[in-house]
């Protein structure tokens, strides 16, 4: 079954806007796991503009089921982080400094020996590594060679190309996925990933052991409730 760990940068956000806690950030990740979620996925960023860095310690303390920390591992402080706050995951994404939302995946052959690197660093502590990488072959061969565990796939290319032609859209996450499994790495995805096309993309990419769901599940949620929105994205995972 595939998980769906759930991306509360969103809940920051709001509650950033107004400088008090509201909404709570801790209660959203209890709330998150009390409604089903197999997991918590935060990305803390420099600017800490959502997340921020006190708040992933404050998570981990609450964390039940499986924590997920994205970020740009280019930034000592997020290594940092994740060194002291061991989460089950750690996601490297390879984001610019200031980039409004992550855009790409890494080029795992030009940075392969930097990744290999820090896949060390994070293995060493038990910490299992997932690379963010676009649907590539070259790109999943090379994040083989670093030692990761696992990647994630970058969906955005998919959600823009589904609303176009469906079948189309997911052919390239299809060979993806059958070789990144044929090299023995799990396979985590996401990144506007939605009710509408969640289930669509479950179906026909194999041996999806993860995604990590966001910005359209929060927003869901302010219309449908959190509670039955997570249901909801579960459902699209099970049918
Ligand atoms: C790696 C990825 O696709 C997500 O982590 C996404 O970038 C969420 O980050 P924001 O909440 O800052 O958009
Ligand atoms: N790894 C993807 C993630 O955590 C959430 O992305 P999105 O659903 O906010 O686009």
């Amino acid at each position: 079954m595939t998980k769906l760990s759930v991306n509360i940068n969103k809940f920051a956000v709001l509650r950033n806007s107004r400088g008090g806690n509201n909404p709570d950030v801790i209660k959203a990740a209890i709330d998150a796991q009390r409604f089903g979620a197999d997991g918590i996925t935060v990305h803390p960023r420099p600017d800490e503009r959502h997340i921020r860095y006190s708040d992933v310690r404050e998570i981990k303390k609450i964390v039940t089921t499986e924590f997920n920390i994205e970020g740009n591992c280019r930034e000592q402080k997020f290594v940092d982080l994740v060194l002291e706050t061991k989460p089950h995951q750690v996601t490297l994404v390879p984001d610019a400094l200031g980039q409004i939302t992550s855009n790409h995946g890494w080029d795992t052959i030009a940075n392969k020996e930097y990744l290999k690197e820090m896949v060390g660093l994070f293995k060493n502590k038990n910490i299992r590594v997932s690379i963010f990488v676009d649907p590539v072959i070259g790109m999943i061969e090379g994040a083989k060679e670093t030692g990761t565990d696992r990647i994630e796939l970058y969906t955005e290319g998919f959600a823009v190309a589904y609303l176009k032609d469906k079948n189309k859209s997911v052919e390239r996450y299809v060979t993806a996925a059958e070789n990144a499994h044929q090299l023995g790495l799990g396979i985590n995805a996401g990144h506007d990933l939605d009710l509408h096309n969640l289930k669509f993309f479950r179906q026909n990419v194999p041996y999806l052991d993860e995604v990590s769901i966001g910005h359209a599940l929060i927003c869901d949620a302010l219309y449908l409730g959190f509670e039955n929105t997570i249901q909801m994205y579960k459902r699209q995972l099970a049918e």
